[in-house]
């Protein structure tokens, strides 16, 4: 397949390293720099022998004539991404965490699948990656893919790069949002390693909280979501999480379209997820990527 990935951070260089050994890879970026490394050095990953070559454009430069985009951008570039004039001959996958897209998508005239990705990857540089946890990346219909899902998913599958067909998209994205919720606000606030919702009983305390929150707001069931957070805390217990990550790098982090997004789909106050999201947002001040509103 001639697949474009838009956006070339951790899990878009993941997915280039991997997928471009069996298709024919493009990678859209928004620096020249990181183009023209990208198209003179390929990729290169910590668990891969070789590069990967692939071929890299500008995001400006997005044509028609592929048979699949990927977009890796975070959450809060995905808005400016749907504004773009984007081609419409081929399907969109978005891999965000969070759910803050799917009202942005409902509203573009574009086919598309959501998906979660259950790996961990690092960037390291313009066009490294450190594949830090092997997982698999899950993918839903979300509008007018019905069929061609399960035959596109057939194509990216591989042993060492697995791809799984989701039914529902809600209940995909709702399960990964709990995690998110719950370890990326709490690891960022306290400056630790995921498994701190495991060792340390105080967070561990307030994590149930955010967890009991949110259960309430997405419907779900707590017992089983409070052992899907302990299971991902123990399987990440090494891992720096996501926004934990941001701020450190100075970057807006996801939390108005994680913990945001919960907060906004409440008719009651959630005063775990207000203290989080005010919290984070202040270090983001502090990082100098937030001001004042
Ligand atoms: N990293 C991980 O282990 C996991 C991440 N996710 C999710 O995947 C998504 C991507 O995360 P991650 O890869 O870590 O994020 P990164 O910040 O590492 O990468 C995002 C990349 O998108 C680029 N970008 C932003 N806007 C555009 C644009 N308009 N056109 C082209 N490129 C653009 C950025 O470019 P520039 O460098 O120029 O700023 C950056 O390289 C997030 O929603 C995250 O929550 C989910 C599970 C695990
Ligand atoms: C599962 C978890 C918490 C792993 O770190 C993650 O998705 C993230 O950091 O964004």
């Amino acid at each position: 397949m001639k697949i474009g990935i838009i956006g070339a951070g951790s899990i878009g260089l993941l997915l280039g390293v991997y997928l471009g050994r069996a298709h024919d890879v493009h990678m859209f970026v928004r620096r020249e720099g990181q183009k023209e490394k990208l198209n003179s050095e390929g990729i290169l990953c910590d668990v891969l022998e070789n590069p990967t070559p692939v071929n890299a454009h500008l995001s400006s430069e997005m044509a028609s004539g592929y048979d699949l985009w990927i977009v890796t951008i975070k959450q809060h570039g995905v808005e400016a991404l749907l504004e773009q004039n984007l081609p419409t001959d081929a399907p969109y996958l978005f891999l965000q965490n969070g759910m803050g897209h799917l009202e942005k998508l409902s509203n573009a005239n574009i086919s598309s699948a959501v998906g979660v990705v259950e790996h961990g990857a690092l960037a390291e540089g313009d066009n490294k990656v450190a594949h830090t946890g092997r997982g698999n990346i899950q993918i839903a219909n979300f509008s007018h893919l019905a069929g061609e899902i399960v035959s596109l998913i057939e194509k990216l599958h591989t042993i060492t790069f697995p791809f799984y067909y989701r039914k529902d998209h809600q209940m995909m994205l709702k399960n990964k949002l709990i995690i998110n919720t719950v370890i990326n606000p709490l690891t960022a606030v306290f400056g630790q390693k995921n498994r701190c919702i495991l060792t340390n009983p105080y967070i561990q305390k307030i994590a149930f909280q955010l967890c009991e929150e949110a259960c309430g707001v997405l419907d779900m069931d707590i017992s089983k979501e409070w052992s899907r957070v302990e299971e991902i805390a123990g399987k990440t217990s090494e891992n720096q999480s996501s926004m934990l990550k941001d701020l450190k790098e100075h970057r807006l982090t996801e939390i108005d379209s994680i913990s945001g997004y919960i907060l906004n789909q409440s008719p009651l106050p959630l005063p775990c997820h207000q203290f989080v999201i005010s919290a984070i947002h202040a270090l983001e001040y502090e990082e100098g990527v937030r001001s004042f509103e």
